[in-house]
């Protein structure tokens, strides 16, 4: 896997990187971030037409509804930067791109291939826009990338490995350190740092008290990082406020941990999220506009989670959550989910959509903040 990560790196950067998939090298570049020429410099490097591989869920956005995997869209030569955003994560394709272009790049779909899979999964690894330029190198070009490779210039991984990139390297998370670090909602707390295989990714587990010492189910909060909330105190969202309330409720129950997930976004990364606030803006929901980047509605994988909770000896939870999925996760990770307690922030103009958003398309279970809202005692 060291190769994927690095790879992960080189596109990052916006280099190419390639994909071997049998006896097939295929090049692979970012679409974000990419040069007004890159399409036509990919053509020249690999010798064939480059196409830009769509994920599922931007394939849906583009009214490609009954698709059930990533599909492939050859470019026409000369596609510029312009276009190819439209493409990858516009927000109005039809209106860019025109009706009849529109329809006319659908009917070119072709099925994902290993590599166009693989290059998808990096991407999302990457926290890119999981849309990528892929170019198959031609028999012409293979002495001069293979060249390349040879110098270090531009790196190989293989299809299978990097498809697998998203799953972490299971059971290879490392303890790295830990401080006694006293809140003001609980004195008495730890923090332990554990780093993810490939070193990209670090998650806290915040020990509060001793959970555990009884057998008890131990109170638990799995937190996806929230930067704009958990910081700042953002208005968009509910987290900051879910946050200290979570470590309160903690201690309240006598002491359990709260893991904090390097999961910005539901998992799409904050650049990501940021986009996603523009489309918000413009009318979409957080689902939809999730969408029209390329992404599933939660892109969130919680095994690293479930390493973490071993790692700390927890097989018996009680979860502080209004998310079914989370519950769905550990249960299906081995551990015991107790009993479910409910955590609310609270509502306003700025985050009544989204909550409702998860309510009502995402199955969270926020009906009682939906009702306190409505309650004239209340005075909201
Ligand atoms: N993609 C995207 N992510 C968002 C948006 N608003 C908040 N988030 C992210 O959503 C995640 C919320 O995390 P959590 O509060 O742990 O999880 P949850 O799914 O709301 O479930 P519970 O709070 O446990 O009920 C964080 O990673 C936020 O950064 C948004 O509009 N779009
Ligand atoms: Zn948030």
């Amino acid at each position: 896997m060291h190769q994927v990560e690095r790879a992960i790196f080189d596109l990052r950067r916006g280099l190419p990187v390639v994909v071997i998939a049998g006896d097939t090298h295929v090049l692979v570049q970012a679409t974000e971030g990419t040069a007004e020429a890159s399409v036509s410099r990919l053509a020249d490097l690999a010798g064939n037409t480059p196409s830009l591989v769509l994920s599922r869920h931007r394939l849906a956005a583009l009214g490609e509804s009954d698709t059930r995997g990533s599909a492939r869209l050859p470019l026409p030569a000369g596609t510029g930067r312009r276009r190819l955003v439209d493409l990858a994560f516009g927000l109005s394709p039809e209106l860019a791109l025109g009706r009849d272009e529109l329809a006319e790049c659908r009917r070119s779909l072709a099925p994902a291939q290993p590599a166009d899979r693989a290059a998808l999964a990096l991407m999302r690894r990457a926290l890119l826009i999981p849309a990528a330029l892929v170019a198959r190198v031609g028999e012409a070009q293979r002495p001069a990338v293979e060249a390349r490779l040879a110098e270090g210039a531009w790196l190989a991984v293989r299809a299978d490995q990097a498809e697998r990139c998203l799953e972490g390297g299971i059971g290879m998370l490392q303890q790295v350190s830990e401080a006694r670090i006293p809140l003001a909602e609980a004195f008495d707390c730890r923090f332990i740092l554990f780093r993810e295989a490939d070193g990209l990714r670090e998650h806290v587990a915040v020990v509060i008290g001793e959970p555990g010492k009884d057998n008890a189910a131990v109170p638990l909060r799995l937190h996806s990082a929230c930067l704009t909330g958990d910081l700042f105190g953002s208005l968009r969202c509910d987290c900051g406020e879910q946050l200290r309330n979570a470590v309160a409720d903690i201690q309240a129950l006598g002491g359990g941990v709260l893991l904090y997930l390097a999961q910005e976004g539901r998992g799409i990364g904050l650049a990501n999220k940021l986009r996603a606030y523009t489309l918000q803006d413009s009318g979409l929901d957080t689902l939809d506009a999730d969408q029209v980047l390329g992404f599933g509605e939660d892109e969130r994988h919680y095994g690293v989670a479930v390493d973490i909770l071993d790692a700390l000896s927890i097989r018996r939870v009680q979860l502080l959550t209004n998310n079914p999925g989370k519950m769905a996760a550990l249960t299906e990770g081995g551990i015991e989910v107790v009993e479910r307690q409910a955590l609310y922030g609270s509502l306003n103009d700025h985050n009544r959509r989204y909550l409702s958003a998860k309510s009502e398309r995402a199955g969270h279970l926020l009906d009682a903040v939906f009702e306190s809202d409505q309650d004239p005692a209340t005075g909201s």
